[in-house]
């Protein structure tokens, strides 16, 4: 039934429940028109709060927002959610009425809309200034050429555990959904020498609330942005392929769907058949991980720098003497094939990341042989 989502029969089997559970909340696993909200809370009657998921999640987002930004986002979305359903709620005032305090009740509509809309305008200027503030950040941080890893998946998959496991970082890794808000980007060394930059950030969960896409466009960027995504996945999880789905589908909202991924099974050591997935891990070119226990972290280690070696250019190159960071430079981020020492300076072929390449071209007309 469009007026109340479910049928009267289901209404009135909710109706009965609330009252054998003495129930004060009901929550829909759907996102609910205000009129459908309203006609709810009616026909259930008095004290019930009748709520959908797109407030639940909202609710939640705004108890995990430890940081300004993070709780400026959050405002926003809810605000967002808002503004029309405080419209609605006025006309509902007004029909209980019976209709004498027309006038006032939609003069106190557009006053509370004006005020909604001024806020909503303030914290878009707020948020703007913290996006513009985070790409300078990037910008300064692109200008030493380590490629950025992106952690991105469902919530509670187990992301911040991997951060921190990698890089001895202390972001919060809790079994909460979206313990993680905040953007975070440590750097990973590996036994070799090698280095990337691991960025973790908030969760995904099926039917995100575009409210809150929106609102987190800032956080966000940073995933559209980096060289590679790594979709963690709780593998022990009974819905994990619908997960998969949930985090795809966001992706493309974020039009982040044609950077390169990297799929990794996380929490191997709690499935039910770690044999089974390990093979079928194999078949499939993912990566089996525990976070927790540290299995597998140093393939995942290798399959990131296999990847990120694919999208790394070929050059050589002529570093003068007084260059030598350069140099030391590639042997980080890059992959060196062969170095000599020549008079005018050093000899180097290598893979190394586009955008350091660049910085190259001058010296590269060079021929080695
Ligand atoms: N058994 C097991 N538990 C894990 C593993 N990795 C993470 N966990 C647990 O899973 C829960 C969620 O981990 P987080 O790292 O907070 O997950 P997240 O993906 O960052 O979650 P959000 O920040 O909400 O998006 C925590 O209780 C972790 O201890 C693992 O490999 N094995
Ligand atoms: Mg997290």
């Amino acid at each position: 039934n469009p007026r109340t989502y479910i049928g009267s029969g289901k209404v009135a089997e909710i109706k009965s429940a609330i009252h054998a559970f003495d129930a004060e909340t009901v929550i829909f696993d759907d996102e609910l028109s205000p009129g459908q909200l309203r006609n709810l809370e009616k026909a259930f009657g008095g004290d019930v709060r009748v709520c959908d998921r797109t407030a639940l999640i909202l609710d939640i987002f705004n108890q995990r927002a430890a940081t300004r930004e993070a709780a400026l986002q959050v405002s926003l979305a809810q605000m967002e959610y808002q503004l029309p359903r405080l419209t609605r709620m006025w006309t509902h005032l007004e029909r209980q009425a019976g209709g004498q305090v027309k006038g006032m009740g939609e003069k106190q509509i557009e006053v509370d809309k004006r005020i909604l809309r001024t806020q909503i305008g303030a914290l878009k200027k707020e948020i703007e200034s913290v996006r513009k503030h985070r790409k300078q950040y990037r910008n300064r941080r692109t200008a030493v050429p380590v490629p950025v890893v992106s952690l991105v998946g469902y919530t509670n998959a187990g992301k911040s555990t991997l951060l921190n496991r990698l890089t001895g970082a202390d972001v919060l890794a809790e079994d909460k959904l979206f313990a993680t808000l905040d953007p975070t980007t440590r750097r990973v060394q590996m036994k070799n020498g090698k280095e990337f930059l691991l960025s973790d950030t908030v969760g995904f969960i099926q039917k995100l609330p575009t409210t809150l896409v929106a609102a987190f466009r800032a956080t966000l960027e940073e995933i559209s942005e980096s060289s590679l995504l790594v979709h963690v996945v709780d593998i022990s999880h009974p819905l994990a392929e619908q997960q998969i789905e949930a985090v795809d589908k966001v992706l493309s909202e974020l039009d982040a769907s044609s950077i390169p991924m990297l799929m990794v099974w996380n929490k191997v050591d709690k499935a039910n058949d770690p044999e089974k997935i390990i093979m079928e891990a194999k078949r499939n070119d993912v990566v089996c991980i525990s976070a927790l226990t540290g299995e597998g972290l140093e393939e995942f280690c290798n399959a990131v720098q296999e990847r990120l070696k694919d999208m790394m250019v070929w050059v050589e190159a002529l570093i003068p003497f007084d260059k030598g960071e350069l140099l030391s430079t590639i042997h980080r981020v890059g992959m060196v094939e062969k170095t000599v020492y020549a008079e005018n300076g050093t000899l180097v072929r290598a893979y190394v990341p586009l955008r350091f390449a660049r910085l190259l071209t001058p010296m590269r007309q060079i021929c080695m042989s």
